[in-house]
């Protein structure tokens, strides 16, 4: 029997497109144990339209990994339950590209590192951001190319997400194509700034100017902007009620809002009233990452590694 744990996560945080990323208190969770044929079971709604055989998406990623190392897997039966609501932009492809990866390191035995893991995930994501995140925890920084993927990870105390997940979907895959082919070298330069400024604030803890530089976006939020209409109502509104800063959750559609751990409870309400269909919560920074424990036998200790 084992067992993988894999958190949300949200990107950009604002400037920090495809390489900021943040792991979030939900998790893809997998219970498993090897069998004679590859047996996946939902045990949440939203996965029930996902494939019960090996051609689930988790299994061929798992797959994919194995035989990069030259190893075959061998067939599981997996109970696969998540609390990660589908493309509204807090990772979820990234959490069931990370929970393969975490399938083929313990079923193939492969021993891959936290660099290795994002590697993989960043190439199959295309980008490292939600991968990272997902795989490392904290807030995390990365740069990926077809060669090579680094990435930093940084754990962060003292602050909640407050996260408005609309009641619509959107694709990942759309929310790019509104994206421009080229931007403007002025515009790339405040851009890049506005990420690095906001890194600097939140490694020195300065939470108010992180919160300022996550409104200096130039790379995406502007093109995106048809798709989510609540965005700037959404902004307006927290920071009359002490929230740091407000940014699309990834694409898009959910909105997330960084706050300080005691405006929480008022941010979410206030939110909620102002949109009630759609979610509203508060969750904690996941500074873990993803998580296995392999139970050999019944006198096997549970320990999360
Ligand atoms: N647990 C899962 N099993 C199989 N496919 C999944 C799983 N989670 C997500 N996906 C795939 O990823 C898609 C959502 O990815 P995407 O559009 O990038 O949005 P996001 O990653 O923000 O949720 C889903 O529609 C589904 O095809
Ligand atoms: N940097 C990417 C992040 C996509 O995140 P997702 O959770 O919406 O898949 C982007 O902005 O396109």
């Amino acid at each position: 029997m084992f067992y993988i744990r894999v958190p949300a996560s949200t990107a950009n945080l604002g400037p920090g497109f495809d390489s900021i990323g943040m792991a979030l208190g939900l998790y893809l969770d997998i219970q498993g144990q090897y069998t004679d044929e590859w047996n996946i079971i939902a045990l949440s709604k939203e996965l029930e339209s996902f494939p019960s055989d090996d051609s689930n998406y988790i299994v061929t990623i798992a797959k994919e990994v194995a035989g990069h190392y030259g190893k075959e897997l061998r067939p599981c039966r997996l109970e696969i339950s998540s609390e990660i609501p589908l493309a509204r932009g807090l990772g979820s492809s990234a959490s069931a590209i990370v929970a393969g990866i975490e399938l083929a390191n313990i079923a193939a035995d492969l021993n891959l590192s936290a660099q290795e893991k994002s590697r993989h995930a960043s190439i199959f994501e295309g980008h490292p951001d939600n991968a990272a995140a997902s795989v490392m925890g904290g807030l995390v920084v990365g740069w990926h190319s077809d060669d090579e993927t680094d990435v930093l990870s940084f754990p962060i105390e003292g602050i909640k997400a407050v996260a408005v997940i609309p009641d619509y979907e959107l694709r990942t895959e759309d929310s790019r194509n509104a994206l421009p082919e080229k931007l403007v070298f002025k515009d790339a330069i405040h851009g890049s700034a506005a990420a690095n400024v906001f890194l600097g604030a939140v490694l020195s803890g300065n939470w108010p100017l992180a919160g300022e530089m996550m409104n200096r976006d130039r790379f995406h939020q502007t093109y995106r902007a048809h798709l989510v209409p609540h965005l700037p109502r959404i902004e307006a509104m927290v920071k009359a009620n002490g929230a740091y800063g407000t940014a699309l959750s990834g694409a898009g559609p959910t909105v997330l809002c960084l706050v300080p751990e005691n405006a929480a409870c008022n941010v979410q309400k206030s939110l909620q009233n102002e949109f009630p269909d759609f979610d509203v919560k508060v969750l904690d920074i996941d500074n873990e990452g993803s998580k296995t424990f392999v139970l050999a036998d019944e006198h096997t200790k549970l320990e999360w590694r």
